[in-house]
C-alpha cells in the first residue's frame, strides 16, 4: 500500500459485539445500533480524524460467526476482510471487536480472524457491562497470549474509544508490513478454553437478573401473556397520549391556512397554498405524534434485548406457518418499513425462507400507513372506552393483528405449493438485557421526526401539488372534468365495488409512492371541492366522516392492511431476489389480497347496515 493512502481499518466481530455503536463513535456516524443479532447486513464506510492528525477509513461490517459465511450477510464480511470483495483491496488492519461479557463465544472468532496472519487488533468491548457483573479479565496476560494488541472500549460511552484510537494511531509502520503467520490452531475450541482459564475469572453467578427474568418472559404460557400485554399498551398509548399534541398541530394548521388565506389575494395562486399545501401537508404533519409515540417504544424494546426472546417465544408458530424464528426480526423492521425489513432477511440463511419472508414483509404495517389508519379511525370509530381499554386503540391494534395474521396465512400458504417442506431448528442467540439509555431514545426519536417530516416536505408535497394542478386544469371545467376527475372516474370502475367514489380513487394513485398521501390528497381533494370557505377550514376527518358511508370508511381501512403498490418496497423486492417474477408475484398477490378483502368487508358492512 502507498504510504500516502488513507488506512482502511474493519471493523469485524462476532452479531451483537457493539461494532456498530464504535463504528459511530469513531466516526460520527449514526447508523443503526440495536440489541440483537444481524442488525447491520451491508458494508458502511465512515471517515476518523486521530488526534495526530492522520485519516483513517472505517468500515463497519455485518456481525459473522465465523469465516464459514452461512447467510448473505456473513459473506460480505468474509469476502471483504480477505481481499475478494469486488473493486475493494483487503483492508489494512483488523479490529476484531469481541463482547467482553461473553468472550467463551467472542474468542473462537478472534482466533479465527488472526490465523489470517493480517495487521490486527482486539477491541475488548462492553467492559462496562463485564465489570458490573464482576467478569475480571487480564488485559495484559490476554495481549501476550493473542499476541495482538489488546485495548479495552466501552462504545457506548463518548470517550469510551480512546484507548483503541490511540493504539490505531501508533500502528503507523507495522501497517505496511505483513505480520508472520502466526501457529495454525488446529482446535479452536480447546485453543479458546485456554485462554478463558488463563485471562477470565467470572463470578459464580453472572446474569441473576438476566436469568429471572427469562424465568417469565421465555415461559411458554405468561411469556405469551406478558408479549400481548406489551403490544397492547403500545397501541394504547399511541392513542392515549398523542392526543393533546395532535390537538395543538390542528389548530395551528387551520390557524396557519386562515392567516394566509386572508393575506393573499383570491386566485388560484392562493388556492395551492391554502387547499393544496396547508391543508395537504397539515393533515399528515398532525399524524407525527402518533408515529414518535409507536417509535419510542419500538426503539425502547430494540435495546431492552427482549425482542429476539419474542422472536424465541413465537417460533413454533411462526415455524408451523412456513417461516422461522429468524424471519422475527425482518418482520419487526418492517413495522418501521418494509424496505429496511427486507434487507433485514440477508442474515437467513436458508433461501427459501428468506424469500417467504420477503414475500409477506409488505403486510407488516409500515409507519407511513399510521397516518391514514389515523385519519380513518378517527373519522369513524367513536372514542369509546370498552372495559378498560378505549376503542380507537383497539381498532389499530387489530388492524396491525390483521397484517401478521395475514403473513402467517400466507406463508402458510406458501409453504403448502412448494415441495420441499423441511423446517429448522432456530438457533438465536439471547442477547443480555440492557436499560435504554434515554439520550439514545431521544435521538433515535429526533431522527424518525426528520424522516418523516422530509417526506412531508418532499415527496409529499410535490405530489400534493401534482394532484391539486390535476385537479384545478383544464381551467373553468368544474373538479369532476378536470384531469383528475376524469382519471378518477375511470378507476372507479375499478374500485366502486368497494365503495370508494373517484375522489378516493383518485387519492390512491400517489399513494403508490408514498402511503401517507392517501391522507394530503384526500385533504386537498375535500379542499379544492369545498364551495364555501367555512367548509375548506374544517377538519378533514369530520368530513369524510359526514361524506363516506361506514362501510366506505371500513373497506378503505382494509384496503391499507394490504396496501398494495408500494414502489419502493417493489424496488427492493426486485433487488433482494433479482428476480422480476418474484416482484410481480408479490405485486399481483398483495392487490388481489387487498381488492378481495375490501370486497367483502363492504359487502358485510352493507349487508349489516353500515350503508
Ligand atoms: N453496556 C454496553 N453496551 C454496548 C457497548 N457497545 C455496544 N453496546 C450495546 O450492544 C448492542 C449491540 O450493539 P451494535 O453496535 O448494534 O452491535 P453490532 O456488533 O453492530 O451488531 P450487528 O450489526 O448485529 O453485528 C446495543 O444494544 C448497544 O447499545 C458497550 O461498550 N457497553
Ligand atoms: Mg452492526
Amino acid at each position: 500500500m502507498a504510504a500516502s493512502a488513507v488506512p482502511r481499518i474493519a471493523l469485524v466481530g462476532n452479531p451483537n459485539c457493539g461494532k456498530t455503536a464504535l463504528f459511530n463513535l469513531l466516526t460520527g456516524s449514526r447508523q443503526k445500533v440495536a440489541n440483537y443479532a444481524g442488525v447491520t447486513v451491508e458494508r458502511k464506510e465512515g471517515r476518523m480524524h486521530a488526534p495526530s492528525g492522520r485519516h483513517f477509513t472505517v468500515l463497519d461490517l455485518p456481525g459473522a460467526y465465523s469465516l464459514n459465511a452461512a447467510s448473505l450477510d456473513e459473506a460480505v464480511t468474509r469476502d471483504l476482510i480477505r481481499g475478494f470483495y469486488p473493486g475493494e483491496p483487503a483492508p489494512d488492519v483488523l479490529v476484531c471487536v469481541v463482547d467482553a461479557t461473553n468472550l467463551r463465544l467472542h474468542l473462537r472468532f478472534a482466533l479465527e480472524l488472526r490465523e489470517l496472519g493480517r495487521p490486527m487488533l482486539v477491541a475488548l468491548n462492553m467492559v462496562d457491562a463485564a465489570k458490573r457483573r464482576g467478569i475480571a479479565i487480564d488485559v495484559p496476560a490476554l495481549q501476550r497470549e493473542l499476541g495482538v494488541p489488546v485495548v479495552e472500549t466501552v462504545a457506548v460511552q463518548h470517550d469510551g474509544a480512546q484507548s483503541l484510537v490511540r493504539e490505531l494511531d501508533a500502528m503507523q509502520g507495522v501497517l505496511h508490513e505483513p505480520r508472520a503467520h502466526l501457529p495454525q490452531h488446529a482446535d479452536l475450541h480447546a485453543e479458546t478454553r485456554r485462554l478463558l482459564a488463563l485471562t477470565v475469572s467470572m463470578p459464580r453467578r453472572t446474569a441473576a437478573i438476566d436469568d429471572a427474568l427469562d424465568r417469565w418472559l421465555l415461559h411458554p404460557l405468561f411469556g405469551l401473556v406478558a408479549l400481548g400485554v406489551v403490544m397492547f399498551l403500545i397501541f394504547q398509548a399511541v392513542y392515549a397520549w398523542a392526543t393533546p399534541m395532535m390537538d395543538g398541530i390542528e389548530a395551528a394548521t387551520t390557524w396557519l391556512g386562515g392567516v394566509v388565506g386572508n393575506a393573499m389575494p383570491d386566485g388560484p395562486l392562493k388556492g395551492l397554498v391554502v387547499d393544496g399545501i396547508i391543508a395537504g401537508l397539515g393533515g399528515v404533519i398532525v399524524f407525527l405524534p402518533q408515529i414518535l409515540i409507536l417509535f419510542a417504544f419500538i426503539l425502547a424494546l430494540e435495546e431492552s434485548g427482549y425482542l429476539p426472546r419474542a422472536a424465541f417465544l413465537l417460533d413454533r408458530m411462526m415455524s408451523a406457518a412456513g417461516l422461522s424464528g429468524r424471519s422475527f426480526i425482518p418482520m419487526l423492521s418492517s413495522f418501521a418499513c418494509a424496505v429496511p425489513g427486507i434487507m433485514s432477511t440477508r442474515s437467513i440463511q436458508d433461501p427459501r425462507d428468506r424469500i417467504a419472508t420477503i414475500l409477506v414483509a409488505p403486510l407488516m404495517t409500515c409507519s407511513a400507513r399510521l397516518p391514514v389508519y389515523a385519519l380513518l379511525i378517527g373519522a369513524f370509530i367513536p372514542q369509546q372506552q370498552v372495559g378498560w381499554f378505549n376503542l380507537p386503540g383497539l381498532v389499530l391494534f387489530a388492524l396491525y393483528a390483521a397484517g401478521i395474521l395475514s403473513a402467517l396465512a400466507v406463508s402458510w400458504l406458501m409453504k403448502k405449493w412448494r415441495r420441499d417442506k423441511g423446517e429448522h431448528p432456530l438457533l438465536l442467540e439471547l442477547p443480555s438485557y440492557r436499560v435504554p439509555h434515554f439520550r439514545d431514545l431521544l435521538i433515535g426519536l429526533w431522527e424518525r421526526a426528520m424522516i418523516f417530516l422530509k417526506r412531508v416536505g418532499g415527496i409529499i408535497l410535490a405530489l400534493t401539488i401534482l394532484l391539486w394542478f390535476l385537479l384545478n386544469f383544464p381551467a373553468g371545467v368544474g373538479i369532476e372534468d378536470s384531469f383528475a376527475g376524469r382519471i378518477g372516474r375511470a378507476l372507479e370502475l375499478l374500485f366502486s365495488p368497494l365503495g370508494f367514489d373517484w375522489r378516493i380513487s383518485i387519492a390512491l394513485i400517489p399513494t403508490m409512492a408514498a402511503r401517507e398521501v392517501m391522507v394530503s390528497s384526500l385533504a386537498t381533494v375535500y379542499a379544492v371541492a369545498a364551495t364555501s370557505d367555512d367548509a375548506a377550514s374544517r377538519a378533514l376527518g369530520p368530513l369524510i366522516a359526514q361524506d363516506w358511508s361506514l362501510a366506505t370508511g371500513l373497506s378503505l381501512l382494509v384496503w391499507f392492511i394490504y396496501a398494495p403498490q408500494c414502489i419502493s418496497t417493489l424496488a427492493t423486492i426486485r433487488r433482494e431476489t433479482h428476480s422480476w417474477k418474484q416482484t410481480a408475484f408479490a405485486a399481483g398477490y398483495l392487490f388481489a389480497l387487498a381488492w378481495i378483502a375490501s370486497f367483502a368487508t363492504y359487502r358485510i358492512a352493507l349487508a349489516m347496515g353500515a350503508g
